[in-house]
C-alpha cells in the first residue's frame, strides 16, 4: 500500500479521551506498519499546558512499552490552544511553520476536531482567518467527530457553519462504524458475489433486522449520555449507516460520491414515521438495577452524571420501511441498547419462506426460514443458515451453520476502525465518512420521533433489568416471528458465541 503524503495532523481537544484511547493508538498502528509518511508530525492542540514530553507522556498511556513506541512518539507536538482565543491561531501557525522547517514537512494539514461540538464551528472560523483551511497547492482536510447536530436543526447549522469555511470535500465526518472491516465487507459479500445480489430484493427477502448491544452500561459518560440517549447516540448514525449499506443499490464505481449517493437514496426512501405513529413503530426502554451472574448491577438512574428521574432511554427498537422498488413492503426492524446480555452487532437478513411444504418441519426449532447473519462484532464473519436432511429414515430436516469466521484467515489482523478511517483521510478517500446530506437526511428521519418522545409525555419508557434483552414489548414489533437472540451460549466475559 501506497504511503500518505507528508503532512501534519492537528488534534484538537488533544488532552482529551478520544486521543489517547483511541487515536493515538490508532496512529501507532499505522506507524508499526510502515503506513506513517516519511516527514509527519502530530500536532496536539488544547486548552490544558503541556510540554511535548509531557504530551507524550499522556497520550501514550495505551502504548505499549517498548521501543517502537519510544520512536512513535517522538513524533508527537504539543502546543496549548484555546480554539476560542483568536490569537492562540498565530502560535498555532507558527509552531506548524517550525515543525516543517525543522522536519522537513510538507505544509499539507489535517484538522482533527476531537472536542465538544460547541466549538466546532469556531475552530473552523479561526483556522480560515488564518488562512489556515484554503491552499490551492497543499490539502487541508478537517476530520469531523459526533455527534453531528442533536437534531435536524442544529445538523443543518452545523454544515452552514463547516462549509462556511471548508469545502464538503474537505469535511470527513467520521462514524466509526463505516471503519468496521465486516461493514466494509458487507459490500464485498453483496457485490462481489453472484449468489446473493439475485436474491437481495422484496421477492426473497421476508424481513431485515439489525441489532447492535451492548453489554457496558453508560459508564463514566452519564452527563453526556442523559441528553443524547440511544436513539441520538447510536440509532441516528452508526445503525443507519449500516441499513444503507444493506439497502444500497450497486454503486457504479466503488469511489466515494458513488457510494456515498447511493446511500443517501436509501435514506431519502425512509418511509417517515410521523409522531401519532411513534408508539406503534417504535419501543424506548431504560434500564433498570438488577444482578448479573450474582452480582447487583446499577440502574441507569443511579449511575454518575445521570438526573435520578430520567427518561433517558439507552434502548431502542424500531420498525420501518423503505419505500422503493427494491424494498417495497419489506419490514426493516432495528434496535440497540445498553446494558443487555452481550457485546454483539449483526445485520441478519432472514429470506422468506419455501413456497410449498414438502417436508415434515413440526417441532424443528429454527427450521422456518433461511438467514444470512453478517456479524459485524465480535467475532467477525458471515454465516448462513440452510436446511439440511437429519440423517436416517424419512426425511427429517434440521437448521446447519455455514460459518466464515475472519479468525480463521491465517495472519489476517483486523485494522480498528480508526486505524482504517485515519489512513483513508490521509489518503484523501472519504468513501467511509458520511456525508452532510446524508446527516441530514438521517436527522430528517428520526425528528419526528424526538418531538413525539419530547412533547408526549404519555408514550412510555419500558424499564428493562440490566442485562436482559430489552423491553419485552419490543419483541411485539415483529408481528410474525421474532428477534434473533444470538447469544444463547454466552462466553464468560459476556460475549457472543454462535451456537
Ligand atoms: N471518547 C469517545 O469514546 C468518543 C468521543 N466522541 C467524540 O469525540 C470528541 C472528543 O471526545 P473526548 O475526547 O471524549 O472529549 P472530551 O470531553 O475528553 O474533550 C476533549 C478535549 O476537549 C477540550 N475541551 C473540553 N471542553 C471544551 C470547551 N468547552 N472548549 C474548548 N475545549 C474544550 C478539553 O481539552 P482542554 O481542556 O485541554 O482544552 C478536552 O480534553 C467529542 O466530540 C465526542 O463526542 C465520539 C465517539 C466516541
Ligand atoms: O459512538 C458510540 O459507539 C459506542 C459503541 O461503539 P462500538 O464500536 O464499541 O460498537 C457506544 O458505546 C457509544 O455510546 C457511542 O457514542
Amino acid at each position: 500500500m501506497k504511503k500518505p503524503k507528508s503532512h501534519i495532523l492537528v488534534i484538537f481537544g488533544a488532552s482529551g479521551d478520544l486521543t489517547k484511547r483511541k487515536l493515538v493508538p490508532a496512529l501507532f498502528d499505522l506507524f508499526r506498519q510502515g503506513l506513517i509518511p516519511e516527514n509527519f508530525a502530530v500536532l496536539g492542540a488544547s486548552r490544558t499546558r503541556l510540554s511535548d514530553d509531557e504530551f507524550r507522556e499522556k497520550a501514550g498511556e495505551f502504548l505499549p512499552a517498548d521501543q517502537d513506541a519510544e520512536n512513535f512518539k517522538k513524533l508527537l507536538f504539543y502546543e496549548s490552544v484555546s480554539p476560542t482565543e483568536q490569537l492562540d491561531y498565530k502560535k498555532l501557525k507558527d509552531r506548524l511553520e517550525d515543525l516543517e522547517k525543522k522536519k522537513n514537512i510538507t505544509p499539507n494539514y489535517i484538522f482533527y476536531l476531537s472536542t465538544p461540538p460547541s466549538v466546532y464551528e469556531i475552530i473552523a472560523k479561526n483556522l480560515a482567518e488564518k488562512g489556515l483551511s484554503k491552499s490551492e497547492k497543499y490539502f487541508r482536510r478537517l476530520i469531523v467527530e459526533k455527534p453531528f447536530g442533536t437534531d435536524l436543526k442544529s445538523a443543518q447549522q452545523l454544515n452552514i457553519d463547516l462549509l462556511s469555511f471548508f469545502n464538503e470535500n474537505q469535511v470527513y465526518r467520521i462514524d466509526h462504524y463505516l471503519g468496521k472491516e465486516s461493514v466494509q465487507n458487507m459490500l464485498v459479500t453483496r457485490f462481489g458475489n453472484g449468489i446473493f445480489e439475485p436474491l437481495w430484493n422484496r421477492n426473497f427477502i421476508e424481513r431485515v433486522e439489525v441489532t447492535s448491544a451492548e453489554s457496558l452500561g453508560v459508564e463514566s459518560r452519564g452527563g453526556y449520555y442523559d441528553h443524547s440517549g440511544a436513539l441520538r447516540d447510536m440509532l441516528q448514525n452508526h445503525l443507519l449507516q449500516l441499513v444503507g449499506f444493506v439497502a444500497m443499490e450497486p454503486p457504479v464505481v466503488i469511489e466515494a460520491d458513488a457510494i456515498r449517493n447511493e446511500i443517501v437514496k436509501v435514506f431519502q426512501s425512509l418511509r417517515p414515521i410521523k409522531e401519532n405513529q411513534v408508539c406503534e413503530f417504535v419501543i424506548r426502554g431504560q434500564y433498570t438495577s438488577s444482578t448479573i451472574k450474582g452480582e447487583k448491577v446499577k440502574g441507569y438512574r443511579e449511575e454518575p452524571g445521570v438526573d435520578q428521574n430520567s427518561r433517558t432511554e439507552t434502548f431502542v427498537a424500531m420498525k420501518f420501511f423503505i419505500d422503493n422498488w427494491r424494498w417495497g413492503g419489506v419490514p426493516f426492524f432495528i434496535r440497540t441498547g445498553k446494558k443487555l446480555p452481550a457485546r454483539v452487532t449483526e445485520v441478519v437478513i432472514h429470506f422468506k419462506q419455501v413456497p410449498h411444504h414438502l417436508f415434515n418441519q413440526v417441532g424443528i426449532p429454527g427450521a422456518e426460514n433461511n438467514q444470512l447473519v453478517i456479524r459485524i462484532q465480535p467475532d467477525e464473519g458471515v454465516l448462513l443458515k440452510f436446511r439440511m436432511k437429519t440423517p436416517g429414515a424419512g426425511f427429517q430436516v434440521q437448521t446447519v451453520n455455514m460459518d466464515f469466521h475472519y479468525s480463521d484467515m491465517a495472519e489476517v489482523r483486523l485494522p480498528s476502525a480508526y486505524e482504517r478511517l485515519l489512513l483513508d483521510c490521509m489518503q484523501g478517500d472519504a468513501t467511509l465518512y458520511s456525508r452532510g446530506d446524508a446527516v441530514e437526511e438521517a436527522w430528517k428521519f428520526v425528528q419526528p420521533i424526538l418531538n413525539a418522545w419530547e412533547f408526549n409525555p404519555d408514550i412510555p419508557v419500558f424499564g428493562y433489568p440490566a442485562g436482559t434483552w430489552g423491553p419485552e414489548s419490543s419483541d411485539k414489533l415483529i408481528n410474525n416471528g421474532q428477534w434473533r437472540y444470538p447469544c444463547k451460549n454466552l462466553s464468560n466475559d459476556g460475549t457472543y458465541c454462535e451456537l
